[in-house]
């Protein structure tokens, strides 16, 4: 069935409608209410406002209770109460009818273990964690978690009875075998990202280990996500948030996209986010990043990961990075900096409870008369446990009077015990362990109490409580909570927190802590020191601003706030969507094309008749790219095209003459080289349009200054074309060539020549700088003109396709097809089917040759063919705003679209005042073959 222009027109119009009804998906109740503000920071500020009204109201209501460390909702004696914790995870966000927004939390992990009791009978146990921790602090949301329950269960009765277990926690297991596990979890994501994105490096590759490769270990991962992606699209509401987490899941976005792309998807990173020099080296890197940009939000934990992702985005995919994130043909991927929380009233809370206060006395009865210096970590090799023991063993050495004066408490939590790399830390923390107690210990006391297990919350909160000094070592850490932990726990004490700069908590506790480098050991033993000796004042000081951080910086406040990101992202991405034109309808161009008599095609070259390109620039061929070629596809339908004596054929590009001499020499049609500065019909001699009095007195100085920056500038090129010179950096480093282009840029526009008669045009990835006046838009009527005069044209040109990928300042193409429009309309909106119009060309002066005079020798001047063609000039405006009219003999005009035959068509640039847009020369090949054959 085919669809007129006129329904596209309103099936648009209803589209826009709704939108600007309800300000947000249609049909997404929490987004919508009337006048929601037009910017992303205006509505972001409004939705916070109303989520702090509404905590206001929250707490009004339930003060009583949460207070209370008696209430029945207080803590008891479990790591975590279960029944409070899974209800703190479902509960809700209110939406205007009173229903709560439904988050589906996608993790490797679910919040809790399950260990199996009989054939149908689990008993389920809490995960340990930072990232179980934060979202159990999330109070906001109707929320199911999805995730695997860190077990095998290979029967049917064991996953039913499971499933129905997890289900009264609102969990919602993956079950993966112990094949997947292995190659999945052990291997993809903890031998290989996890080290990776610690800048630990990748592992070598063990090419006689054929059961656990690079590759079997990648197409387990991406196996064990698809897995996680069959289950949340069966759980999935429409309206509901998907938010997936960690480095686990990082094929997941795409995986739920491909399915539904209207699902909102939001991914966060727990871990750091390398430089894109590390990532670089990921044999997988490509893919990876692709599918994690199918998310409509990307957050990580500082500015630093963000920034990197970014940056590996431009420079290992080629795509632009924004203020606003990584943008891919117009479709933006919204990346930004989510710090994570704690939900610190629960650790203060905890503080009053007689089990943690019995625990307190206890310890403190244990060391009394020592200082307690605390580390908590899971056994990781990340956690820089060695590096800190060291630092304490030196302190010790320097500090002998301290020696039976300061005891570290070293809590490390067993993790990922089937990785043989944690296998081999355990060790060596056991025997450097063990050598210093031997070192500086007595028959009563050791300097360190090693613990290999974890402990239950009111033992953390009370081991918290006591501390004099943490020590935080990690060599990289995504957040690290438990410093956020301890600053939650120390209202009372006010220890100090010795941090490490290569945490993510470093960035906001780093005021109040000591920051230290943990690789190196002497530095992190005089902070030791610091840290033992610090006046109480000082410590107060310190211990307040951390205290501040922690207790507004809450897990609650993060989700909440990735959430509504979220939400606004889908938001944006509607009103993006607005500026960008519909897909061309071939069905209607071809249909209309083989109804007209008299058909003119403008096709631009490069982009557009070529064959698509890798744009990314470290791997292209340049070589064999900067030759441009005919997309081979095209020979056939464009050759029968040019015989068919209804239609007439330009071919108007940038590129010079020899350019299409070499491609289009045996086609019948029209060149236009140098964006229409000259022009010939097969066959025929090069002759110029040139504006009379083009200036050309620039080109030595713009071409030394192209000269300096190609100079400076690895892999970029200039070229010196009759109208203009392109300086190209699509092969360099893009960053670098960006600010190159930003330094040339400064210098045109402001340096010795700007006032020179030169328009600068800037590309994606180059410079452009042209006599004034030359663009496309400016040729095509003095073209035209000359097409109309050499054909003999009797009947007006009743259709125009014209389809290029053209820089913004030759859009003007497009324009001049376009109807006037009446001078208090607003500007087009797009992409509007015009009213019936008869359109005619406009006839200019056109240049006599110039000083460019003796080069054009072989050219034939225009002026002398236009004036030979007569035609009256109608109006008189000027030619940049409103087209002269001009007419066939008798009055007739030489354009009678009718309104409706006109398609202009963007290839492959989505910003565009085209009418339509296609996304590749290959879809230009489907549209020429088309009409070819119609
Ligand atoms: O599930 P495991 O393999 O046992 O690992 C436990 C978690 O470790 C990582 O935690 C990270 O997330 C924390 C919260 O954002 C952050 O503070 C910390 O710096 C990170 O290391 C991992 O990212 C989680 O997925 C694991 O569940
Ligand atoms: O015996 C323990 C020790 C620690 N933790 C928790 O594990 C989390 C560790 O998070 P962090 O961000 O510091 O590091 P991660 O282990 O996630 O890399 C914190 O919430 C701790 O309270 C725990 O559950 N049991």
């Amino acid at each position: 069935m085919s669809i007129s222009s006129q329904e596209i027109c309103i099936l648009r119009k209803d589209k826009n409608l709704a939108l600007l009804q309800t300000n947000g998906m249609p049909g997404n109740k929490y987004n919508c209410s009337p006048g929601t503000p037009r910017t992303r920071l205006e509505r972001l500020l409004r939705e916070r406002e109303l989520r702090k009204f509404n905590k206001s109201l929250n707490e009004g209501e339930t003060e009583s209770s949460t207070n209370d460390p008696s209430s029945p909702d207080a803590e008891t004696s479990t790591w975590f109460n279960d029944e409070e914790s899974l209800e703190t995870v479902s509960a809700g966000r209110v939406s205007l009818d009173g229903s709560k927004q439904r988050l589906l939390v996608v993790a490797n992990r679910l919040p809790v273990s399950a260990v199996r009791r009989g054939e149908d009978s689990w008993q389920l146990e809490m995960s340990v964690g930072g990232l179980v921790t934060a979202l159990l602090g999330v109070k906001e949301f109707e929320t199911r978690w999805i995730g695997w329950a860190g077990v095998n269960v290979p029967d049917e009765i064991g996953q039913k009875a499971l499933t129905k277990a997890l289900a009264e926690k609102r969990c919602i297991p993956v079950f993966l075998d112990e094949e997947i596990v292995h190659q999945y979890y052990n291997g993809y994501c903890n031998n290989i990202l996890w080290p990776l994105f610690h800048y630990l490096g990748l592992p070598q590759e063990d090419r006689l280990a054929t059961t656990r490769s690079f590759q079997s270990q990648l197409d387990a991962y991406k196996k064990a996500n698809q897995m996680f992606a069959d289950v949340v699209n069966e759980h999935y509401e429409e309206g509901d948030v998907v938010w997936c987490h960690d480095y686990h899941l990082m094929f997941l976005p795409k995986c739920l996209k491909e399915r539904n792309n209207k699902m909102k998807v939001g991914w966060f990173l727990h871990t750091p986010f390398p430089s894109s020099e590390i990532h670089r080296t990921l044999p997988s890197r490509s893919e990876l990043l692709r599918s994690v940009l199918a998310a409509d939000l990307v957050g990580f934990h500082t500015y630093d990961y963000a920034r990197h992702f970014v940056s590996a985005c431009t420079r290992i995919l080629g795509l632009e990075g924004t203020p606003e994130g990584v943008e891919d043909q117009g479709k933006l991927t919204r990346v930004a900096a989510f710090p994570i929380g704690i939900d610190s009233d629960r650790f203060i809370r905890a503080l009053e409870l007689p089990q943690v206060q019995d625990h307190m006395k206890e310890l403190k009865e244990r060391f009394a008369g020592r200082k307690v210096m605390l580390g908590v970590d899971r056994l990781d090799m990340i956690k820089g446990i060695p590096q800190k023991i060291l630092a304490f063993e030196k302190f010790l050495e320097e500090n002998p009077n301290w020696r039976d004066k300061v005891v570290l408490l070293q809590i490390a939590v067993p993790t990922r015990t089937d990785v043989p790399e944690y296998q081999k830390l355990t060790s060596q923390v056991h025997e450097i362990v063990g050598r210093i107690n031997g070192r500086f210990g007595t028959l009563t006391a050791v300097p360190i109490h090693h613990l290999d297990r974890s402990l239950d919350f009111p033992a953390l909160c009370a081991l918290y409580a006591v501390t004099d000094v943490a020590l935080v070592t990690s060599s990289r850490d995504g957040m690290n909570l438990v410093s956020y932990e301890f600053v939650a726990c120390q209202a009372s004490k006010k220890g100090v927190l010795i941090l490490s700069e290569f945490a993510g908590a470093a960035q906001s506790l780093g005021a109040g802590a000591i920051l230290v480098n943990p690789w190196n050991i002497t530095e992190v033993a005089s902070s030791i020191g610091y840290a033992l000796n610090m006046p109480a004042d000082e410590r107060e000081k310190r211990h307040h601003h951390n205290f501040m951080h922690v207790t507004t910086h809450t897990s609650q406040e993060w989700a909440a706030t990735f959430v509504s990101e979220l939400n606004d992202t889908i938001v944006e991405a509607q009103l993006r969507l607005r500026q960008i034109p519909p897909i061309l309808p071939i069905e209607v161009a071809v249909d209309r094309y083989s109804k007209s008599n008299n058909r003119l095609l403008i096709l631009g070259l490069n982009a557009t008749l070529t064959e698509p390109v890798d744009t990314l620039g470290r791997k292209a061929n340049q070589i064999k790219e900067l030759e441009l070629k005919l997309h081979p596809d095209l020979q056939e339908p464009l050759k029968k095209l040019c015989d068919d004596p209804k239609t007439t054929i330009v071919v108007l590009s940038g590129s010079d003459r020899s350019v299409l001499d070499d491609n289009f020499g045996d086609y019948n049609l029209w060149l236009a080289a140098e964006n229409g500065m000259f022009l010939r019909v097969t066959g025929g001699e090069w002759m110029t349009t040139m504006p009379e009095n083009l200036n050309m007195d620039w080109v030595d100085s713009v071409k030394h200054v192209f000269e300096y920056f190609t100079e400076r500038t690895p892999r970029s090129h200039f070229e010196l074309r009759e109208t203009s010179l392109i300086w190209n950096y699509k092969y360099a480093d893009v960053e670098f060539g960006r600010l190159q282009a930003r330094d040339m840029l400064q210098h045109l526009w402001t340096g010795p020549i700007s006032n020179a008669s030169l328009d600068v045009v800037q590309g994606s990835r180059s410079v452009e700088v042209r006599a004034v006046g030359v663009t496309k838009g400016a040729a095509i009527d003095r073209i035209l003109g000359e097409i109309v005069h050499n054909k003999g044209m009797k009947e007006p040109i009743d259709y125009v396709l014209c389809i290029g990928h053209f820089l913004a300042k030759d859009e003007d193409i497009y324009t001049f097809f376009e109807p006037e429009l009446p001078s208090e309309a607003p500007a087009p909106v797009r992409p509007q089917i015009p009213t019936p119009v008869r359109t005619s060309v406009s006839k200019l002066p056109v240049s006599k040759s110039g000083s460019k005079a003796a080069r054009l020798k072989k050219q034939r001047s225009l002026s002398t063919l236009e004036r030979n063609t007569g035609y009256p000039v109608i109006g008189g405006a000027s030619q940049s705003t409103v087209l002269e009219r001009m007419s066939l003999h008798e009055g007739s005009s030489v354009l009678d679209l009718r309104g409706d035959n006109y398609f202009s068509c963007s290839v492959a640039r989505k910003r565009s005042n085209a009418r339509y847009l296609l996304g590749s020369s290959d879809d230009v090949v489907k549209l020429l073959r088309e009409l070819a054959d119609s």
